[in-house]
């Protein structure tokens, strides 16, 4: 199994793609540290893990909120030990028209979908350098990252920072053997995507689905994208394979959106 004694932390874990995600590191052979504001949730995804034979920690944490962040770091690597690889995949998204968008709202998706990014590397760079140990790093980025989209314009720009954030830190820590690269599905139907459709409906007037079947009508494999399908290449970044990987932030969208 190629992650075999690695130890992995995601935060957002407890449904929908970081679901996904933890579920896939643990069956190719990693132990996980579970990060997210829902405790129900994790602990019921830690209980998978268990059943799967591997070790699972849950952390009750704000990724807004930096300290809390560095403590789950620094506890799941005390825990688990020899922790290795952080994904930051918990966010937020908000449909409104952009000039609808309120302070309040503009600044708790900031927080979250970008100063959480920003605090995750910190965290676990941090962690790394203090143990002299390499680690990957890798984040939640979105087709969102790579194209504006109309009514999802304030969280197609929390993604382009995660996409710059992830080049710079990648810039930044090659020398501590630290690569950054993320992810950017496309449309996964998840609980943000019935929101999302929700949220399209009040405002265009759309049917509820509507937008939903619009956007998966655009993909090429013809079927919206799952979480397994996030998954299986984050745990290609979190592996060996990704070892001369940084810096990226490639498409994992059934052939969505062409850069
Ligand atoms: N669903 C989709 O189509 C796409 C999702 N993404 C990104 O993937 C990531 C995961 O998305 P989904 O699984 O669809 O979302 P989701 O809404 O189904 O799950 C998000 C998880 O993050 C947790 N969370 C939210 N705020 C948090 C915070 N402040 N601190 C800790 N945990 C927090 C929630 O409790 C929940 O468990 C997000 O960053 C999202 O922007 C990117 C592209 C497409
Ligand atoms: C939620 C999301 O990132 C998109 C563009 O579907």
């Amino acid at each position: 199994m190629r992650l075999n004694g690695k130890v992995a932390l995601v935060t957002g874990a407890g449904q929908g793609i970081g679901r996904g995600i933890a579920l896939r590191l643990a069956r190719d052979g990693a132990d996980i540290a579970l990060v997210d504001i829902q405790k129900d949730q994790i602990d019921a995804v830690a209980r998978e893990i268990a059943a799967l034979g591997r070790r699972a920690s849950v952390y009750v944490a704000d990724v807004a909120k930096r300290d809390q962040l560095f403590d789950a770091v620094a506890q799941a690597d005390d825990k688990l030990g020899s922790f290795d690889v952080m994904v930051n995949n918990a966010g937020i998204a908000q449909v409104a028209p952009l000039l609808d968008a309120t302070p309040e709202q503009v600044d708790r998706i900031l927080r979250i979908n970008v100063q959480g990014v920003l605090w995750g590397i910190q965290a676990a760079a941090t962690q790394f350098k203090s143990r002299g140990r390499r680690g990957k790093i890798i984040n939640a980025c979105s087709i969102a990252g790579h194209e504006g989209y109309a009514l999802l314009g304030v969280y197609s720009a929390t993604k382009f920072a995660v996409r710059a954030l992830t080049q710079a830190a990648a810039k930044e820590l090659a020398s501590a053997g630290i690569t950054v690269n993320a992810y950017c599905p496309g449309v996964v139907g998840t609980d943000m995507w019935v929101e999302i459709d929700k949220r399209m409906a009040e405002v265009t007037g759309a049917a509820i689905g509507e937008t939903y079947q619009k956007f998966v009508g655009g993909i090429a494999l013809g079927r919206a994208e799952t979480p397994d399908d996030v998954a299986g290449f984050v745990s290609y970044l979190a592996s060996a394979d990704a070892d001369y990987m940084t810096g990226q932030s490639p498409m994992i969208d059934g052939g969505l959106v062409y850069r």
